[in-house]
Formats: structure tokens, C-alpha cells, sequence
């Protein structure tokens, strides 16, 4: 894997499992929160059910006790009156006294006896179906300053025990016992706290979350009680920071996993052209030299730019990624990138003048018409000479020579070299390969073997050899391996140039410029 390529590789995991993470993190907290608001919100309206049996039980046994002192038949605040009321009383655990109204003044009680002097009854605050007054207010019936819940039926009035409801209290909850005037929609605060909810919520809604609080409503019709209980919204079950964040870092190292796990699946899915595509826009294509030698002194002259690229799979070959890139019409990218990458790499030995660049083209590059302009413009930014860029085109890729005539000229015009690249494997005319005047032929690998043998007289590499030399181009012998065929090259053919194993590999710029750094001093 290349350094490149394999870099890009592990930051793709690396923000793969950091976008899992922080997914599964979200995710568990959403879902932990959600389920901390749900256990909230049953044990509210648990509560507010628990409330509103309570407040049944209430309403029910004062009514009953004020309805049975109504229809005593002993004449009222009589001794026998007063005895038969502490009766009822002592059965009522949920009442604190019970007596006896008259010209709405309190004139005996169960508990205070017969007054002195009667003690007027506070305005009703609301009358509810069945004549019944509900007052909230302190009264002489219970001590201090608390308020009490008083209901009055006609001439008898109830006075509710304040501390009974209390009892039910539960940790972090608050309760309003209401009693409510459905008609008119008015309600009064019976017992509990004022949870500031109105009374068309209180009719209306059985759950209200509003303001980090949330709210169980019960307001059964027809009836004239109502409950509501509250609790702050949960964050997390109400526990710590700690928590949270276990329940992040467990959720969210969950969430890598399941990322991790996909990795493989989604390199199968990518297609490989849209791997490559990406590869080349992030620059993820590296480029290797390969020395081109004069093979009379063995000296470097040029390079040629080979591009490299490891997909998600592993290396693949240039025969292979770079048809890839002509059929779905970007190679025009890949030679933009090679060409940026060699000027950056070799451009201060290019700037010298004794070393020349060959970069491979497609048609596609020479039908841009905005190719020549950018190139331009790019040799003018790295101070590159023109003649320090040569172009190396196939001969398959010169069959639409006509369109291509146009940029070939332009950029021998600037100084540019023009290679045929491949020679002897195409059906290239000795008329047509006048006509395009390139300033070297490469005369194919797949015929080096035969440099030197005694398989060459009976070969056609003769023949291709002669036509070369009809032309006014420059031989370059391609894949020189051994000592027999650069020895064959410097003795039959002096003044060309070759490239191949035997005289270097393709090479990263680090290693050619050593290379060439060496070449100098020795
Ligand atoms: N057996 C043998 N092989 C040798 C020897 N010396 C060099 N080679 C290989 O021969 C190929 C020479 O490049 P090519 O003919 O332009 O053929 C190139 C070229 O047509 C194309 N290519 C490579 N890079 C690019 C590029 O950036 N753009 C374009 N359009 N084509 C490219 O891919 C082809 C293959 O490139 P590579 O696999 O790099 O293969 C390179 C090189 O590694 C040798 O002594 N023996």
C-alpha cells in the first residue's frame, strides 16, 4: 500500500469510527433519555391515579358526614346534636370537624361545641352541582394560618383534614387537589401546591411537559375534582454526569463497532471507478519516475511520470486504472495531477534545463482545448521551462490524429516534446507519422528481448528499426533488462535513448533525485 493511498485509508476508518461513536453516543442518550422520561412519566401518573382515588375518597366521606348531620333529627347544636355529630366525626378519619351554619355564620361544631358567638363563614370560592360551596381559606377549625378546604351543603360545612393529603407526599413530585366548575370553566385550589397550570389545561389535557417539568393531569367527568401531579423532566433517570457520560461511551463505543463492522461491506460497494475518481480529486495517486539514459554514456536525461494507485483493495495496475479513468471520461484529471505532482517534485531539476519529464496522454487530454492554456499556466507558477515537459502519446491513442493535429502543433510551438509511446504495437502509416513530426519514437518493449539475440535478423524489428530512421524523430528502446541489450543499443545504435530495469525502476522523486544527486558528484 502506498503511503498515500493507505493513509487515506485509516483516516476513512478512523472518521468512520469517530462518526459511529458519536452517532451511537447521540443515539444511547436519545434513547436512554427517552426511556428515563417514560419510567418519569408512569411514576407521575401513577401518582396523580393515586391522588385522585385519595381526593374521591375525601370528597365522598365529608359529603357523607355533612349529608347524614344534615339529616339528624335532633334539634341543632342541641347536646344530643353536638354528641351525635362527634359520633359521625370520629368515623370520618379524613374530616377534621364537622358543624352547623346559620345566617352564614358557624354557629356549633363537633370539636368547638356551641360558639358563643357564631363565626361567619367565608363567601364560597365555588358552588359545584348539588348545591355544594367549596371554600379555601383558614378557619378557626384548623390552627395556625394554613388554609382548609371547607364544603358546605346547605346549613352543615365540612371542614377537610389538611395534613391527610400530605401524607401521600412523594420525593420530587408536587400535587394540586382542584375542585372545578366545568360550566363556567373556573376552578379553585383545594389542597397541594399551585402548579400554575389554568383551567383548560387542568379540562382538557391528561399530560403536559413544558419548562423542563412534566404534568399528569386527571379530571374524570362529570365530577368537580381534578388532580394534577408534577415532576422536573428527568436528565437521565436524574443521575450524575458520570452516567451520562457511561451511557455515551458505552453507546458510543457500540456505535464504532457497528461502523467497524461495515467497513468491509462498504469497499465491496464502491465501484471502482468512483474509488479512483476520489483518489485522484484527493490526490491520493502517486507518482514514480523511471530514468530515460542516453545509451552511448549511460547519462540521465529525462524520466518518465508513471502514476500508482492503491484502491481499497490493494494496488492496481496503471494498464488497468488508467483505461478505468478514459472510459467514464476523467483521465484528464489523472494527467493534471501527474503533471502538478511532477512540477512540484522535480521542478528545481527541471528548472536546470538538463532534465526533461515525460508525462503519458490520452486523446482526451489533446481533444481539451483548454489543456494547453493550464499548462501554461502552471510551468509560469513553478518557473518550469516548456522544453522540460514531454508528452508521450500511444499509438492507439493517436487513431483521431486529425483533431488532435491542432494541439500537438500548439504545444511544440511552446517547446514542448512529443513522444509516440508503444511504437511497433499499433498500425501507424510511415505517411501519417510524418505528418504528426514527433521528437522521439518508443520503440516497445515486447521487441527488447530481441536486441542482440540471434532471433533479430529473422524478426520484424528490422523493419520497424528502418522506419524510424526514415523519420527525423529520435529512437527510445523501452524495457531494457540486461547487460546484452544496453550493450547491443550502445554499439548498433548510438545517440538513442532507453529506459528499463537494467538502468532503474520506477522510483519515488526522493529516491531519483538521490539518484541523480550521485550521478552528478561521481
Ligand atoms: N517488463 C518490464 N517493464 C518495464 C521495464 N521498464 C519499465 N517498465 C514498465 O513499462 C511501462 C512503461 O510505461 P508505458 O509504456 O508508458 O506504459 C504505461 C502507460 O501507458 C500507462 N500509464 C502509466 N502511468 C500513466 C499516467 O499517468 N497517465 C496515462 N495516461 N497513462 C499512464 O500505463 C502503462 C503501464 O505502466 P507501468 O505499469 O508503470 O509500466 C511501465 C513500466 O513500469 C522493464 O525493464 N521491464
Amino acid at each position: 500500500m502506498t503511503g498515500r493511498a493507505s493513509a487515506t485509508s485509516k483516516h476513512m476508518i478512523a472518521l468512520l469510527a469517530a462518526a459511529g461513536f458519536a452517532f451511537g453516543a447521540a443515539l444511547t442518550v436519545l434513547f436512554v433519555h427517552a426511556a428515563a422520561a417514560g419510567a418519569a412519566r408512569e411514576a407521575l401518573a401513577d401518582y396523580a391515579g393515586t391522588l385522585l382515588v385519595f381526593g374521591r375518597r375525601i370528597a365522598a366521606e365529608s359529603e357523607t358526614l355533612v349529608r347524614e348531620v344534615a339529616a339528624s333529627p335532633g334539634e341543632a347544636c342541641s347536646a344530643e346534636d353536638l354528641q351525635h355529630m362527634r359520633t359521625l366525626l370520629f368515623g370520618a378519619a379524613l374530616v377534621r370537624d364537622v358543624g352547623r351554619i346559620r345566617d352564614d355564620a358557624l354557629v356549633c361544631s363537633a370539636a368547638l361545641g356551641r360558639l358563643p358567638t357564631p363565626v361567619p363563614m367565608p363567601a364560597p370560592d365555588l358552588v359545584t352541582p348539588g348545591r355544594r360551596a367549596v371554600s379555601v381559606g383558614t378557619t378557626t377549625l384548623v390552627p395556625g394560618d394554613e388554609p382548609a378546604l371547607v364544603l358546605r351543603i346547605g346549613d352543615v360545612g365540612a371542614v377537610i383534614n389538611p395534613n391527610v393529603v400530605r401524607a401521600l407526599d412523594r420525593a420530587g413530585m408536587d400535587y394540586s387537589l382542584l375542585i372545578v366548575d366545568r360550566a363556567r370553566r373556573r376552578m379553585v385550589l383545594g389542597d397541594g401546591r399551585d402548579l400554575g397550570l389554568d383551567v383548560d389545561t387542568v379540562l382538557d389535557r391528561r399530560h403536559v411537559s413544558r419548562n423542563g417539568m412534566l404534568y399528569e393531569v386527571r379530571c374524570p367527568p362529570p365530577g368537580a375534582l381534578c388532580v394534577a401531579a408534577a415532576a422536573a423532566a428527568p436528565s437521565l433517570i436524574g443521575q450524575g454526569q458520570g452516567v451520562r457520560l457511561a451511557w455515551a461511551a458505552g453507546g458510543g463505543m457500540l456505535g464504532a463497532a457497528f461502523a467497524l463492522a461495515l467497513v468491509p461491506w462498504l469497499r465491496r460497494r464502491r465501484a471502482p471507478e468512483a474509488q479512483l475518481r476520489q483518489a485522484i480529486r484527493r490526490g491520493d495517486i502517486d507518482v514514480v519516475y523511471q530514468p530515460l539514459v542516453d545509451v552511448t554514456d549511460g547519462r540521465i536525461v529525462g524520466v518518465e511520470a508513471l502514476a500508482r494507485w492503491e484502491s481499497d483493495e490493494g494496488p492496481v495496475p496503471p494498464d488497468v486504472f488508467v483505461p478505468l479513468a478514459e472510459q467514464h471520461g476523467f483521465v484528464g484529471e489523472l494527467t493534471r495531477l501527474v503533471v502538478r505532482r511532477s512540477l512540484a517534485e522535480l521542478g528545481a531539476r527541471l528548472r536546470t534545463g538538463d532534465l526533461h519529464v515525460g508525462i503519458n496522454v490520452a486523446a482526451a487530454d489533446f481533444l481539451d482545448e483548454t489543456f494547453p492554456d493550464w499548462l501554461q499556466r502552471q510551468l509560469d507558477v513553478a518557473g518550469v521551462p516548456a522544453e522540460a515537459l514531454a508528452f508521450e502519446l500511444t499509438e492507439r491513442s493517436t487513431a483521431d490524429h486529425a483533431n488532435m493535429l491542432a494541439t500537438i502543433t500548439a504545444l511544440r510551438a511552446r517547446g514542448h516534446r512529443i513522444y509516440l509511446d508503444d511504437f511497433g504495437t499499433g498500425y501507424s502509416s510511415l505517411s501519417y507519422l510524418s505528418r504528426l513530426h514527433f521528437d522521439a519514437v518508443k520503440l516497445d518493449r515486447a521487441f527488447t528481448h530481441l536486441l542482440g539475440s540471434d532471433a533479430l535478423t529473422a524478426s520484424i524489428v528490422p523493419q520497424i528499426l528502418a522506419m524510424i530512421d526514415t523519420l527525423d524523430t529520435r529512437l527510445v528502446v523501452e524495457g531494457v533488462e540486461t547487460f546484452a541489450q544496453a550493450e547491443f543499443l550502445a554499439k548498433a545504435r548510438p545517440g538513442a535513448l532507453a529506459q528499463g530495469w537494467y538502468y532503474g525502476k520506477p522510483m519515488p522523486a526522493e529516491a531519483l533525485l538521490v539518484l541523480l544527486g550521485a550521478r552528478r558528484e561521481g
